[in-house]
């Protein structure tokens, strides 16, 4: 059956610090430089849960069910801004044959903030009060939680396994199956029950300004990349591949930046991503441009190559569709597609759930903005007050020039935001 929701969105003061309405044990939140959309609480009137085992259908069923919710949904929105309105939270598995599921929350409360503008959106089934006309509705920042810490260790990959894997992978590409394939490791271990996981989020956020911060159903991460975004027709995305990690030193650093925009390996790492998007995207849009040269995008721990495409969108798809047409792009998985999602299968002793797939929201009018889940890991809450399992992951990509070692340490500066923030 149809779920039918009532939506209104409203004006709002801006609130400050968005994550303090945000429930502690599960946030829902999708923020960079201070702006954008929490939910409020735990209420969520609607989920689109696309089980394990729909295979490559599982961004096409979850656009349908969310076109299908929003042709239903009756919406008072005065404000009209991308994500004010309906809006789902989604995240869905890299892989088509992940164990994991793919899930969209439609949240009872959202705050959101854009560029000075604040607005409040309330979510309910039909039929049923909206939140403010609930009996014991209020609207209170929840105080910050005590600090935590966690520790995490090799997971089912190890460092000496991780090489063994780079060097297999290179065996494949020197045999032209694969020209290149973007290679994996994890890290697992526990933070203690009850944790405020939206401490871990506000440390990413602040602490990694130019990234996308996301906290989706416990996936929590904090993104330079972001797969697409659409907002009233246009389309814009960040492709990166190709990285060096920060020098100790503004010499180092001035070092290691001329050193990553010469590199042929990286730049040929990074030409795999800019084609895989281009191709994806061609046949959905109209004036596609990019920068012919990458640029060099400095974070706080390492440097990317990194290409911005714009275009128009040209068939009417949402955000979602569009998802499901560019993911997985050659920055997470390689090229050919299918050979290096065959390779990575192979080669990762571990299933990728989450991480390297779509993380992101879509509103009523296909509006959202999907980043990549990089730099993340993904929280799960133990049985009875059992500590919360944690897992994290980081890969790099791996071309005919690449050496298992320095594979290895890009590994490790990327882990670093979360393994930091961690600690
Ligand atoms: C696969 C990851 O990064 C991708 C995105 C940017 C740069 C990359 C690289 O230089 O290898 C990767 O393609 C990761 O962070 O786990």
């Amino acid at each position: 059956m149809t779920t039918r929701l009532i939506v209104q969105t409203r004006e709002f003061d801006p609130v400050e610090d968005l994550l303090a309405y945000a429930a502690p044990d599960r946030p829902l939140a999708w923020l960079r430089r201070g702006d954008g959309i929490v939910a409020v609480g735990d209420g969520m009137p609607a989920i689109i849960r696309v089980a394990a085992g729909e295979g490559p259908l599982r961004s096409a069923i979850m656009a349908d069910a969310w076109r299908e919710l929003t042709a239903h949904a009756d919406v008072d929105d005065p404000v009209g801004l991308p994500g004010t309105g309906l809006v789902g939270f989604g995240a869905l598995t890299f892989d088509e044959g992940s164990g994991a599921d793919s899930v969209l929350i439609v949240p009872s409360v959202i705050l959101g903030k854009h560029q000075g503008r604040g607005w409040i959106t309330r979510i309910a089934p039909v039929g049923e009060d909206l939140p403010q006309d609930q009996p014991d509705a209020t609207l209170e920042p929840n105080p910050y939680g005590a600090h935590w810490a966690g520790t995490v260790g090799p997971g089912a990959q190890s460092p000496e396994g991780y090489q063994s894997s780079v060097r297999a992978a290179l065996q494949r590409i020197g045999s032209g199956e694969i020209g290149k394939v973007v290679l994996a490791r994890d890290l697992a271990g526990t933070i203690p029950a009850g944790s405020d996981l939206r401490r871990l989020v506000r440390a990413l956020s602040g602490g990694y300004p130019d990234t996308w911060t996301f906290a989706v159903d416990g996936l929590i991460g904090a993104s330079p990349e972001t797969l697409v975004t659409v907002q009233n027709g246009g389309v814009t995305a960040r492709v990166l591949a190709g990285t060096i990690g920060r020098g100790a030193d503004a010499d180092e650093d001035a070092a290691a930046s001329a050193h990553l925009a010469s590199s042929t390996k990286d730049i040929d790492e990074h030409e795999y991503a800019v084609q895989s998007l281009l191709e994806s995207l061609r046949p959905h849009v109209r004036a596609m441009a990019s920068s012919e040269q990458p640029f060099l995008l400095k974070l706080p721990n390492l440097f990317h190559l990194a290409t911005d495409v714009e275009a128009e969108l040209s068939d009417g798809g949402s955000a979602l569709d569009l998802v499901g047409a560019l993911h997985p792009t050659a920055a997470v998985a390689g090229t050919p597609t299918p050979a290096a999602v065959a390779a990575i299968r192979e080669l990762e002793p571990f299933d990728r759930g989450r991480y390297a797939g779509p993380v992101g929201w879509i509103d009523g009018n296909g509006n959202g903005e999907w980043a990549i889940a990089l730099r993340c890991a993904q929280f799960v809450a133990g049985d009875d007050g059992a500590n919360i399992a944690v897992t994290a992951y980081a890969g790099a990509g791996i071309v005919a020039a690449s050496d298992p070692e320095t594979e290895l340490l890009e590994t490790r500066v990327k882990f670093r935001p979360l393994v930091d923030a961690l600690a």
